[in-house]
């Protein structure tokens, strides 16, 4: 495909922000390096990651899902690495597509490479994701920043995350840098770190850093991992207690809602936004790819 035409649209979930590139036929070949120019808050259009929009039916790793889901969130990190699930980038993936007329109202099923996930989006605009279930792995770990140290809880929501309980949110630090989780072999992909306080019952807040992105705004997987953490920490486990629980997640861009059910579905409901459509500059995506 000549990159003489290329489009984009920037969004963003909780102000976790997002290039969105639609390529319904899978033309665009998008390398690591180039995804993290993009990427670029000073070089290039910038954001927390990449929404790739393809067919799943043109793109190998979504092709066994296309019965299913006929478009795949071909979703990259800010630095180009290839993530399994983005809970607010398919929330903005499925406006993207409805506000475009690709889908109809009311909802969709989207490919991911965390399998398909069953989006609604209500007539408010705000959007509600199937995001399946959270597995907890025996394994925990240990996460530092400086000289402070937590527990922390893998949870597993398609992609990896450590969920730590602190006091207050700015020991954390500037999160400039990952906080290294220990053992580093329950994590050999890497993995995004959660920093969570109790605000109430059954509302807490966070912060996280983000594998191959650094520290977001917000994190869709992250705030599921903090509640489905919270609920076995606080006792409101709905496998155990057979009701289903919500909690209320505070994030720096927003809040989002996420609702367990007995069987360990998991529910995740926030807004989404579209801010801008554009053009790649032929000549800088050409400068960009080397
Ligand atoms: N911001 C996303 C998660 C994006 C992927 C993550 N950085 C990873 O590498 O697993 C979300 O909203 O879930």
């Amino acid at each position: 495909m000549s990159t003489s035409q290329i489009a984009f649209l920037k969004g963003h979930g909780t102000e976790n922000d997002f290039v969105i590139v639609p390529d319904p036929d899978n033309a665009l070949t998008l390398p690591a390096s180039v995804v993290a120019r993009i990427c670029d808050r000073r070089a290039g259009i910038g954001g927390d990651g990449l929404l790739h929009v393809v067919r799943s039916a043109a793109h190998p790793e979504a092709r066994d899902m296309a019965a299913e889901a006929e478009w795949f969130m071909d979703y990259r990190n800010a630095d180009g690495s290839i993530a399994e699930m983005c809970g607010n980038g398919v929330r903005v993936f499925a406006h993207h597509l409805q506000r475009a007329g690709m889908v109809e109202q009311g909802g969709l099923a989207v490919a991911t490479r965390g399998g398909v996930k069953q989006v609604h989006i209500a007539k408010d605009g705000d959007i509600t994701v199937s995001m399946g279930r959270a597995l907890l792995p025996e394994e925990s770990g240990t996460v530092a920043v400086g000289e402070r140290s937590w527990p922390s809880r893998n949870v597993n929501m398609g992609n990896p995350h450590a969920v730590a309980f602190v006091d207050d949110l700015a020991h954390a630090g500037d999160l400039l840098s990952a906080p290294p989780v220990s053992p580093a072999t329950v994590y050999p992909e890497g993995v995004n770190v959660e920093f969570v306080v109790d605000r109430g019952p059954r509302h807490v807040a966070m912060r996280v850093h983000e594998r191959g992105s650094g520290e977001t705004r917000s994190c869709g997987t992250g705030a599921c991992a903090v509640a489905v953490a919270a609920a076995r920490r606080d006792g409101t486990d709905p496998a155990v207690t057979g009701l289903p629980v919500t909690y209320r997640v505070d994030l720096p861009g927003g809040t989002l809602t996420i609702t367990e059910h007995p069987d360990g579905a998991v529910d995740m409901t926030g807004a989404a936004v579209i801010v801008a459509e554009g053009t790649i500059d032929p000549a800088w995506l050409e400068a960009a790819r080397g």
